[in-house]
């Protein structure tokens, strides 16, 4: 597909720069090894068994054994009461050898995730999920953020440089992404609004943004006459479509974002896949190492 001008977006290659970033965590590690002898852990806890976190757990499990940390993995069965769950994150909290704890969202039903989440100790909640951490980012404080859009904050600083002044257009408020993401370029000097299922003319907001990150869930939603000619779109869906074409039963996965169409209008753009998913899994490991950094320079009197 092409324009009269023949236009395409940059490529925004959030695979390569997560693979530098991991490097520079594997540094990291090793020099905490040598300073400390501390092999940093990272606690990956998955209720249930949903195809899609099986996929990122396996991902999550070996990337951090590359960069030298240690991984443990807890499978516990869709049935796992609240309690037994609240068990498990009291004796991580407890266990020196973790210093990361993930729990994979969403929780089945019966869990409520906030009393989950409040119950991880805030030094090791490397999702930046607990309100501790949520708070600190709110009021500019130096806590732990939350991985997805911190990665989408450093694409957005690689590709622009300095954010001041520009419109930012979050679409999604969720606290795991939508919010902090705001926070994140708010703290930039962006001019930043968050729209949502309620926003009146989602296409006229959006067409306002030099930065338009897109984390609402729903396939290709926005369109390509939805981006400001040069803006710079970052892409957090992912969602998984049927591909026939790929065989029965194939899919394939999908931004929030109409990636062709968007292609002909914006100067730079992060693909799905390789765009802001590796960033996520770089930058778990990246809060893990800072979060046994802290915790063995307070435990060391440092
Ligand atoms: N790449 C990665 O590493 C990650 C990707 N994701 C992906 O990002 C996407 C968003 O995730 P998450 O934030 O957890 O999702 P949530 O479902 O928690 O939040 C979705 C947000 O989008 C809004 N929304 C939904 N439909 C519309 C609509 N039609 N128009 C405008 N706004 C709408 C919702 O509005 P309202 O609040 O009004 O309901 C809500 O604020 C998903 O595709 C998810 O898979 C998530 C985490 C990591
Ligand atoms: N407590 C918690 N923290 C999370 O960070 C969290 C979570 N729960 N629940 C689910 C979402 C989703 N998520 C992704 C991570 C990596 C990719 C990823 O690596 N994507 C690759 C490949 C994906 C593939 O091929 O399947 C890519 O986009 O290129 C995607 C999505 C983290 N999440
Ligand atoms: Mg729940």
């Amino acid at each position: 597909m092409t324009t009269e001008t023949g236009h395409r977006a940059k490529l925004i290659d959030g695979k390569g720069f997560a693979a530098g970033l991991r490097q520079q965590v594997a540094n990291r590690v090793a020099a905490l090894k040598a300073s400390h002898g501390i092999v940093p852990g990272l606690a990956v806890v998955l209720v249930g068994d949903d195809p899609a976190s099986e996929i990122y757990v396996r991902n999550k499990g070996r990337q951090t054994l590359e960069v030298g940390m240690q991984s443990f993995e807890h499978r516990l069965g869709a049935e796992t009461s609240q309690q037994a769950l609240l068990d498990l994150v009291a004796r991580l909290n407890a266990d020196p050898a973790v210093h990361g704890i993930l729990v994979q969202l969403p929780l089945p039903p019966h869990i409520e995730s906030a009393a989950v989440i409040a119950a991880i100790d805030p030094a090791k909640d490397v999702d930046g999920f607990h309100i501790q951490n949520a708070g600190l980012l709110a009021t500019g404080g130096r806590g732990l953020v939350p991985c997805t859009p911190l990665g989408c904050l450093m694409l957005l600083k690689e590709e622009l440089g300095d954010l001041s002044g520009l419109d930012a257009l979050v679409l999604g408020r969720s606290n795991i992404v939508g919010k902090p993401m705001a926070h994140l370029l708010l703290a930039e000097n962006c001019t930043v609004t968050i729209a949502h299922s309620r926003s009146r003319n989602l296409p006229d907001l959006c067409r306002r943004a030099d930065i338009l990150v897109a984390a609402v869930g729903r396939p290709q939603m926005v369109k390509g006459d939805w981006i400001k000619p040069g803006a710079t779109v970052i892409d957090v869906g992912i969602n998984r479509l049927p591909a026939p074409e790929k065989g029965q039963d194939k899919t394939r996965l999908v931004g929030d974002v109409d990636f062709e169409a968007a292609s002909l209008k914006a100067a730079a753009i992060t693909p799905v896949p390789g765009g802001v998913g590796p960033m996520t899994i770089a930058v778990l490991l990246a809060n893990s190492i800072t979060a046994a950094e802290r915790q063995s320079a307070r435990e060391s009197g440092e």
